[in-house]
């Protein structure tokens, strides 16, 4: 089929490329020409694992390209989907100016002796279905100067589950497939596009193997609303269940339990699960934040409270506010400190910062006048980029970082520091102090070796 996405971030870049590898001609449109040329170069402008190799064999074999030009692509497609960003606005609800704009350039270059299926994969907000249909109209009547006629094209809704760091398997082998439609062709359509996944009979790539016991994908049809508002409802799902882990954290640090064998002793009751429930710093990244708020300002639009939702939030805000308050605790004033932290990124396994918790901790750090020495693995040249004027220090490894400093803080539970030896990191620092935001270390250990260890709930 041809497929045309609109947004080459981390969703559309990763489901072109995908959609690609299973033999559908993909053209990528993005208003940005350095992504642009470097994905025509094969040149991941994201860091996501397996992607390079993936966006080689899929340039090398003709199936994706990317442009800035839409016209031809959207002329000659079945299907398009827009994935452009709906970052939250100051009230909380997304931002739909971009879907606008993606909307409106493809009803300017649909024909009228074709059928397309659009398809909202970006998340936004409930009911978008129906505006992403008028804002297509308008652009197909600021073209041609009449409405578009009857059934050439329809909206459909596929919500995106993938995660940053396991994106390109996430979207080989999701736990589900989700599709919102009105009309029995634009499923069907879709449901061919997905075909080799829902089936699992594609080639799996060479570095991304099958996982064993995957036969066949769920699959939901259903209406658009429903499809909009399951991607919503998973997002605040996993979110509450985080805010949950953190709260019992909260607990068990004041009555003198351990978080991590209370969490292990409730995920192993199967109506619970094991997964999401690691506390520490809290959730960041660009859409938990993004989709809970976008949440609750649609329940507010209808006069409802969502009392759980606000709370999910509440603690999270304070779960990173707690980082500072143990550090004050341990060293009173933070003034002219030297203070490592370890990890940028929202999680291990990207380079994003977006609603990172080590920002909000370093913006604090900062107004308390300490000096800032960070390290990451793949984070430091967005952050140099992104926030060039923050008087941080950067350190050419972790080590380098705790070299000398007061504290150390560890923010993104990278594998690389998981490997250091804490007796190493003792002997480097100046005052023995780890406050471990991810419970990466062994507080026994820790203490053994006189180390004034605070992780999170333990
Ligand atoms: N990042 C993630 O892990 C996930 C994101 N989502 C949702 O997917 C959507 C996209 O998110 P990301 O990929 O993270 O965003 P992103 O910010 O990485 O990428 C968006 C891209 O859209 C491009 N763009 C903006 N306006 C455009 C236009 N008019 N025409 C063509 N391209 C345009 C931008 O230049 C950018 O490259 C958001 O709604 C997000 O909530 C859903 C699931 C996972
Ligand atoms: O809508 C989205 O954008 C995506 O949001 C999340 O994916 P992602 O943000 O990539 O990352 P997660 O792995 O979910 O982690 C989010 C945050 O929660 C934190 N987290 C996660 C799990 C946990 O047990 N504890 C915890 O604090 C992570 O450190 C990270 O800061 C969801 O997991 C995806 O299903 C969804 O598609």
């Amino acid at each position: 089929m041809n497929v045309v996405v609109f947004g080459a971030g981390y969703v559309g870049l990763v489901t072109g490329a995908v959609l690609a590898e299973l033999e559908h001609h993909v053209t990528l449109i993005d208003v940005d020409p350095s992504k642009v040329a470097m994905i025509n170069q094969a040149q991941p402008p994201i860091f996501e694992y397996g992607l390079e190799n993936l966006l080689q064999r899929v340039r090398q074999s003709g199936m994706l390209e990317a442009s800035m030009d839409p016209s031809q692509a959207v002329q000659n497609a079945d299907i398009i989907f827009i994935a452009v960003g709906t970052p939250p606005l100051p009230d909380g609800a997304p931002n739909l100016d971009y879907v606008h704009q993606a909307a409106m350039t493809i009803g300017q270059h649909l024909g009228e002796n074709r059928t397309y299926v659009i398809v909202n994969k970006a998340t936004v907000p409930i009911g978008s279905a129906n505006l992403v249909e008028m804002w297509i109209d308008d652009g197909f009547v600021q073209k041609w100067g009449h409405p578009i006629p009857e059934g050439v094209f329809t909206v459909a809704s596929n919500p995106e589950f993938l995660r940053e760091g396991t994106a390109i398997h996430d979207t080989l082998y999701p736990d589900r497939i989700v599709l919102g439609a009105d009309h029995a062709w634009a499923l069907e359509r879709l449901i061919d596009l997905y075909q080799p996944i829902l089936d699992q009979t594609f080639e799996p790539p060479g570095d991304l193997p099958r996982p064993l016991g995957i036969q066949r994908i769920p699959l939901i049809t259903t209406d658009r609303l429903s499809a909009e508002m399951i991607k919503y409802a998973a997002n605040a799902f996993l979110s509450t269940k985080i805010s949950f882990a953190n709260e019992m954290a909260n607990i068990c640090e004041r009555v003198g339990a351990d978080i991590t064998t209370v969490m292990q002793g409730i995920g192993l009751d199967t109506r619970i699960g094991s997964k999401f429930l690691n506390a520490g710093i809290g959730w960041g990244g660009s859409c938990f934040g993004k989709d809970l708020a976008a949440l609750i300002y649609t329940a507010k639009e209808y006069g409802y409270e969502p009392a759980l939702l606000e709370s999910t939030q509440h603690v999270n805000i304070q779960q990173r506010k707690g980082v500072i308050k143990r550090l004050q605790e341990e060293l009173k004033t933070l003034k002219g400190r030297r203070i490592a932290l370890w990890g940028l990124a929202f999680k291990p396994g990207t380079d994003d910062l977006r609603d990172a918790p080590s920002l909000s901790v370093i913006q604090e750090l900062l107004h308390l006048n300490a000096r800032v020495i960070v390290y990451d693995p793949v984070a430091m040249d967005n952050m140099r980029k992104q926030y060039p004027h923050w008087d941080i220090r950067y350190a050419s490894s972790a080590l380098a970082a705790v070299d000398g400093a007061h504290a150390l803080l560890v923010m993104t539970e990278w594998d690389v520091f998981r490997q250091i030896p804490l007796a190493e990191i003792m002997s480097r620092l100046d005052f023995p102090v780890i406050i471990d935001g991810r419970n990466i270390f062994d507080p026994q250990e820790a203490s053994r070796l006189g180390i004034r260890y605070r992780g999170i709930g333990r």
